[in-house]
């Protein structure tokens, strides 16, 4: 095998997931561009996800003779091709005129889970009938900014059960919208003429779905979310947990699960990378719910020590918009079937015939001294 080969994208078609991101770049309005890359204040957290990730060595086992991995797994009771999830992002349009359609499409015919934005720029109905269409069993989570007037909050639920979304993912991280230098500087502030966040329109005319309508309050609590579970018989995900007292609330609550996230870092700068924060919040939870993570996932490695430190499962949010921008339908498969691939190839140099078989023992911090 010769090693002479770049794998620069310039030289043909992306041979890892980064490379999709100079080519989203190329593409894009570069104000999208800054939308879709960008991250609160000085972007501290948003560098610290990755490299993170980068600082855990992965401790492999030998000889085990375990075959070819299976990487199906279970999440809230149900059945999943591999434990990686489309993350909720915003906006799709803004990436391919398909927008959440072809990401829907995407996700079922890898058999991975998406998480449908409430900001999608496509109706919740519209996504879950593009997925349904690609494969019948595609499981869709709904993303949900859970709004003080809780009678839109419940309509919205109801959009989400009728559609068949399986469980609500609520975005617990967002009382206030994180500052983000590059959209002040580009004053991006909403969506371009002619799209809208389609699940946000009404019947009145001052609310046509513009971004501005979302309520992100500072007034939400614990008691919202009470409601919330009152309101649905729906699992009930609580995302943008770094606190382990938050995630022992969440599992008194009787939530379903959490996920590990700093919002991409797009929300409070300076908050630790997602990595280095889970396992303070599997130990307060680990054993009564599961806990998934997302931030700066961008290799099967990434996933293994996710997955090793004891996370259900991780989801990735900004690859896929690269993938979108780049190849609509064809370009999220790629991307969701290159960190397939890469984990299944990482558990077998590991020695590992599932994900359930990577332990923390796999899992080693570099010591920057060394
Ligand atoms: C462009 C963009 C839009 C996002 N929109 C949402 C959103 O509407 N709701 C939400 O809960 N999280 C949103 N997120 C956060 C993601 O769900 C996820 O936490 C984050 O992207 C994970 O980090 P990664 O991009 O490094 O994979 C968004 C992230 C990005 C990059
Ligand atoms: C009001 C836009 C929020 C969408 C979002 O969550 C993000 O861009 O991170």
């Amino acid at each position: 095998m010769t090693t002479t080969a770049k794998t620069s994208s310039a030289q043909g078609a992306p041979l890892s997931v980064r490379e999709y991101e100079p080519l989203a770049r190329e593409l894009l309005d570069p104000v999208h561009h800054d939308y879709f890359a960008g991250g609160a204040h000085d972007e501290i957290t948003l560098r610290a996800n990755e490299a993170a990730f980068a600082r855990l060595a992965l401790v492999p086992r030998i000889l085990r003779g375990r075959g070819r991995p299976d990487l199906t797994t279970d999440l809230l009771g149900r059945r999943t091709s591999m434990p990686i999830v489309l993350a909720p992002t915003a906006f799709h349009r803004l990436a391919h005129p398909d927008a959440e359609r072809a990401t829907a499409r995407a996700a079922a015919s890898t058999g991975a889970i998406m998480i449908a934005a409430m900001l999608s720029t496509v109706a919740v109905e519209e996504i879950a009938a593009a997925a349904r269409k690609t494969a019948g069993d595609a499981q869709l989570w709904f993303q949900l900014y859970v709004q003080r007037d809780m009678g839109f909050t419940e309509a919205l639920v109801r959009r989400a059960e009728d559609a068949g979304c399986t469980a609500l993912v609520v975005t617990a991280d967002s009382p206030a919208l994180g500052r983000h230098v590059r959209n002040d500087r580009n004053d991006f502030h909403d969506l371009p003429p002619g799209m809208v966040c389609e699940n946000l329109r009404s019947l009145r005319a001052d609310e046509p779905g513009h971004v501005r309508q979302v309520d992100l309050s500072p007034e939400l609590s614990w008691d919202h979310v009470r409601r919330l579970r009152a309101m649905t018989g729906l699992p009930i995900v609580i995302k943008g947990v770094l606190h382990p007292e938050d995630a022992r609330i969440a599992a008194d609550l009787g939530m379903d699960a959490v996920i590990v996230s700093n919002h991409g870092g797009r929300q409070l700068d300076t908050t630790p990378a997602t990595v280095t924060q889970l396992p303070r919040v599997l130990d307060a939870v680990g054993d009564r719910i599961p806990v998934l993570l997302d931030g700066g996932v961008r290799r099967g490695t990434d996933v293994a020590k996710a997955l090793a430190l004891g996370a259900a499962a991780v989801a990735v949010g900004r690859p896929v918009v690269w993938g979108l921008t780049v190849g609509g339908q064809q370009g999220v498969e790629q991307v969701l079937g290159m960190l397939r691939d890469e984990l299944a190839h990482t558990l077998t140099l590991c020695g590992c015939a599932g994900p359930a078989e990577l332990d923390r023992d796999m899992v080693a911090r570099e010591d920057p001294r060394w």
